[in-house]
């Protein structure tokens, strides 16, 4: 599986604007850059037609340039080790490479190999929702991990003294990775599975759900995952933008999720509700 990286020039405000229609046509991993940001997709759902149309429709309100080029798994990979600083969280959780010393003290060290998955903590949405995880006792809890990426949440759910974690993401080199990551931080306990919502069916309740994915597939797929959980047990979303959080707090009512509070950085957004 070779990627495409699409390197886009633009205003601040017209670039985050991109970002949120990118990751609608599959997208799924963003770096911001002084100059804008560079988004990443597989070769298989590139298409730049579709780049171009998006593109268009914003022309007129900022100077936009844009190019791509693509970049194999070999070196995709050898391209994440040379860029990825390792980096504290909520100054408890470090997140760092198995090539970076770990960090002491630290309460948490969570190690990911640096693939082409998302999750290494640079993004804002995994560093809010661990942020979030902090303030919740996983101790003896069964944890869903849904998007799960490198499975850094995951990995921080079983740190965090999680029985057993289900992380699943419907990228089979992500499932790959999450499992690799899992073996590296000798989380015995997370189970990695390949799938979307369509995983779930026949699932015990979780005492905690995590889903960091983006707005589309949380409104599309929330009702899913509010079927698996019970009264007063949390679950917390990530991977939408502030003008987002009506619309989700919205379809979250109509699965018996009440909202409880919020984190944002950089307008990205993670959120908690609890099942009533
Ligand atoms: C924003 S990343 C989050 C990764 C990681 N959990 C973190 O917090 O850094 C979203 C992940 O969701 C996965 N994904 C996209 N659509 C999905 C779906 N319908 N069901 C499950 N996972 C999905 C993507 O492949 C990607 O790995």
């Amino acid at each position: 599986m070779d990627f495409v990286e699409l390197r886009v020039q633009a205003p601040r405000e017209l670039a985050d604007i991109l970002v949120a229609e990118l990751a609608e046509v599959g997208y799924d991993t963003f770096e911001d850059n002084d100059e804008g940001f560079c988004a990443y997709i597989g070769e298989g759902d590139f298409n730049l037609d579709n780049v171009a149309e998006i593109i268009a429709r914003y022309e007129g309100i900022g100077e936009i340039e844009y190019d791509h080029r693509v970049i194999t798994r070999q070196n995709w990979n050898a391209e994440w080790e040379k860029n990825f600083q390792p980096l504290i969280i909520a100054d408890r959780v470090s997140v760092r490479a198995p090539f970076h010393p770990k960090p002491e003290p630290i309460e948490y060290d969570i190690v990911i190999m640096p693939r082409m998955s998302f999750g290494t903590g640079h993004h804002e949405t995994t560093a809010l929702m661990i942020e979030n995880q902090l303030s919740i006792d996983h101790q003896g809890k069964r944890v869903l991990d849904m998007g799960c990426g490198t499975g850094i949440l995951a990995i921080m759910a079983a740190q965090l003294g999680a029985r057993e974690v289900l992380a699943v993401d419907v990228e089979p080199w992500t499932v790959e990775n999450a499992a690799d990551n899992a073996a590296e931080n000798n989380c015995t306990n997370i189970e990695c599975r390949l799938g979307g919502v369509e995983v779930l069916a026949g699932e015990a309740p979780f005492d905690i759900i995590l889903a960091n994915i983006n707005r589309n597939v949380l409104l599309e797929d929330m009702h899913a995952y509010a079927a698996l959980l019970p009264a007063g047990h949390p679950i917390l979303f990530s991977g939408f933008y502030q003008e987002d959080l009506a619309k989700i707090e919205a379809e979250a009512q109509k699965h018996g999720l009440v909202f409880q509070s919020h984190r944002t950085k950089n307008n990205w957004v993670s959120a908690s509700f609890l099942k009533q």
